[in-house]
């Protein structure tokens, strides 16, 4: 959460052409609900059913997209194994605790995980759930490091390893 998945996808896709969609944006149009709502009216539990069900949807659509995927979606279900598929090349944008916090801190309202943690609470979040998910982050085809580098930094990066 918050290395920049949604902004990466966006430049890269205006790039390279391909269609961009982002799968928090997704879930909410198809549900008609923010993810703060869908957290609040029908649990996590049921936001990571729907989540899966959409990254599917999205996988099984004909031609290419770029997916910016949500920050826990590598972690539920099986879309850790989904995301090694032979039609699909996976990058994780891998972002230190501080970046995490940076970034976060002054966006965190519609972030439900985070909305109301106090910074202390979120840096120690920020902590455990990278510790935690880096087992399917790492699973990752491709890794690229964001720390440091600028939206224009991090899509190069990205085209290069497409190439
Ligand atoms: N160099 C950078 N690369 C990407 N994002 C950056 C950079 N610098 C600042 N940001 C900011 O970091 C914030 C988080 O980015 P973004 O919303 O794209 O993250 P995300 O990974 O999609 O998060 P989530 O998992 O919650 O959807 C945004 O406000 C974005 O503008
Ligand atoms: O890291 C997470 O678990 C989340 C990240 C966001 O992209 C959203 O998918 C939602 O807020 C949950
Ligand atoms: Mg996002």
């Amino acid at each position: 959460m918050g290395c920049g998945k949604s902004t990466i996808a966006k430049t890269l896709a205006k790039i390279n052409g391909q269609p961009f969609v982002d799968l928090d944006t997704y879930i909410e149009k198809k549900a008609g609900l923010t993810i703060n709502a869908i957290f609040e009216q029908h649990g996590e539990i049921k936001f990571r059913k729907m989540e899966h069900e959409a990254f599917v949807e999205l996988l099984d659509a004909p031609g290419q997209m770029i997916i910016g995927l949500g920050g826990g979606t590598p972690c539920y279900a099986n879309n850790h194994e989904l995301l090694n598929r032979d039609d699909v090349v996976s990058i994780y944008l891998k972002a230190s605790i501080e970046t995490l916090f940076n970034r976060l801190v002054v966006n965190k309202s519609k972030r439900p995980l985070i909305a109301n943690k106090n910074e202390e609470e979120m840096k120690e979040f920020i902590a455990v759930h990278l510790f935690e998910r880096s087992y399917y982050y790492n699973q990752a085809q491709h890794k690229v490091t964001v720390d440091d580098k600028t939206v224009d930094q991090t899509v190069l990066d990205i085209v290069a390893i497409l190439a």
